[in-house]
Parts: C-alpha cells; structure tokens; sequence
C-alpha cells in the first residue's frame, strides 16, 4: 500500500536569546524564546534518506543568534520578519518555501535603587521605590512575585516565616566569576564581565512572639521593605559570585527591617553563556547570549543576627 507523507515542517525550537544593548552605562535588554520551523521541499529529506536539501536545524539556531547581534532586536516582530525572510530568500534553490518565526518576549523592569535605602529601619520607614535614579545595568523581570508566610503557635508563641518566590533579577555587568578552586575536571573559564541572573527564593523570620505586650509589624509594608532591599541589595552589589551577592541581599535586609531576625535565601544561578559568532565574523561584546534553563548553580544560605538561632528550615 502506497504511503504518502503530509505536511511536515521542522526546525530549531525555544533558541532562548538574551540581547544586551550596551552603548552606554544605560544597557537594554531583550529576553527571547525563538521558535523556528520551516516548511518546504523536503520529501527526499524524510523519504530517501537525502539530506541535500535539509538545512540543518543547528543552521536555524546559529542564524537567530547571529542576526541578534547583526542587526539587532527592535522587537520581535521586525526580527520575525527579518529571520521569516531569510530562510524563505536567502536558503538555496527555493527548498524553503514557508518560515514560520514564533517568538515569546520576556519584559524586564529596572530596579531603581533608592537613595533614601540607607541608615537602619523599620517597617515604618518610607515605601519601596521612593526616590531615585534608575539602574543602569539591573532588571526585575516584570510579572509578579507568589509572597509565602508560614505562621506557627505551640500556646506559648508564634512564629511567623514570610517569604517570597519566583522574583526573577538580572544584572548585565558587574559581575565576575574567578580565582575559583581548580582540578582536573574544571574547564570553567575565568569570567571578569558576566551576566548574573536569578530566581529568588526568600524567607525571613520575625522576631515577633505574639506576647500580649507585643505590637504586631507592619506586615505588608515590611513585605515591601524586605522586598527592595533584596532588589537593592541585588543591584547595588559589585558581585565576584552569587554566593557574595546572596550575603550583601540578605545583609541589606537585617541592617534595614528591625523587625526580622533572620534571612534564608535560595538563589538558583541562571547561567547565561556568550554565543560564539566569530564563524560568522562577528564579535561577540558580550551582547549576545544563551540563557539556559537547566542545568544550574544552586546557591543558598542563611544570614542571621548574632546571639540568635537560626530557625528556618532548610528544604
Ligand atoms: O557565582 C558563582 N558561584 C559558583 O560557585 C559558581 N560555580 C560556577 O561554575 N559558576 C559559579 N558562579
């Protein structure tokens, strides 16, 4: 019985590409998730075993990258476009005959650090975000943070733990990565500009017991002081490893909440690595990068007030 192949298409999916404008200290960022699939001449591809006119799926994703850096990302529809264009004109003898770009668009925020963010405080203090000059090089990714508490009693007192997840922050330069233990199984290269990029997991735990003496924090607004001081304390650390920047995050917190005794952070290191272009002679100025998702540097620990014990649980 006669077979016969329908449509088909193929091509390289989720190329995920970060795109750093870096003209001036006021960096840009795009954040992209590019899918690409083309349709054509390719029955000898899928039936003889041909792959003369297959154009490799690595091709597709080096082009996207390349054409970042090339020409840059204005938006996504206008380097849709270009790559949509390229596959379809630029690919040999007409095998291509339908490009179909996808591209999901991640928004970044900047973090504005705040001049009024120093001297000790308390959930009192003035509200985040007041003052101030925007940070150059520092990005919250824009959809909201889930904020967690856990509040415990044994009839005697209460403990609460709040918390927060899922707080995407990302620095496009003042950080670098070196002077690490070596064996003979690293082959890490010495970072001395690099992209530092997170998903902040936070708890910290009051002080307050609930004693009848006792006046209960503000507990939104020191959400919300916790909150950014993390963001600033994220932004405005000159990082040689997350480990450093976890400390400066949870230290700005204690020196700035009154309230909160203790300070436990995870800290997942969103690796972002250069896209070699140099095959297609272009220089890669650290603006063009691969953002992985997996897998990962896990980074977490606990700072906490001196003479106090430490309570959060480790998960
Ligand atoms: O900030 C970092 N800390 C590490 O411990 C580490 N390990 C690694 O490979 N890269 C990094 N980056």
């Amino acid at each position: 019985m006669a077979h016969v192949l329908g449509q088909n298409q193929y091509g390289k999916a989720e190329n995920r590409i970060v795109r750093i404008r870096r003209d001036s200290t006021r960096h840009e960022i795009k954040d992209l998730n590019v899918s690409v699939s083309l349709s054509g001449a390719f029955e000898d591809v899928h039936v003889t075993g041909s792959n003369a006119n297959c154009l490799p799926t690595d091709t597709a994703k080096n082009t996207v990258y390349a054409f970042a850096k090339r020409y840059g990302v204005d938006s996504a529809e206008a380097f849709g476009i270009l790559l949509a264009r390229h596959f379809v004109d630029a690919t040999e003898r007409g095998v291509v005959q339908r490009a179909r770009i996808r591209i999901e668009e991640y928004a970044w925020d900047r973090i504005r650090p705040t001049k009024s963010g120093s001297g000790s405080g308390s959930c009192e203090g003035p509200g985040p975000g007041s003052g101030s000059a925007e940070a150059g090089h520092s990005f919250v990714r824009r959809g909201q943070e889930v904020r967690t508490s856990e509040i415990a009693y044994d009839g005697e007192s209460v403990q609460v733990i709040s918390g927060l997840r899922d707080l995407v922050v990302l620095n496009s330069t003042d950080s670098e990565f070196w002077g690490y233990l070596k064996d003979g199984y690293t082959t890490l290269q010495e970072a001395y500009d690099r992209i530092l990029a997170t998903q902040v997991t936070a708890r910290w735990r009051y002080g307050y017991t609930g004693r009848a003496d006792e006046a209960e924090p503000g507990w939104d607004r020191c959400y919300a002081q916790v909150k950014r001081h993390l963001l600033e304390g994220f932004a405005e650390t000159y990082s040689y490893s997350l480990q450093q920047t976890l400390h400066a995050m949870a230290t700005r917190v204690l020196d700035h909440t009154v309230e909160v005794d203790e300070v436990r952070l995870e800290l997942p290191n969103k690796h972002h690595f250069l896209v070699d272009l140099e095959p297609f002679g272009l220089k890669n100025d650290n603006e063009v990068y691969y953002a992985a998702d997996r897998m990962y540097g896990l980074i977490e620990g606990t700072v906490h007030r001196e003479g106090v014990i430490p309570v959060i649980p480790v998960t």
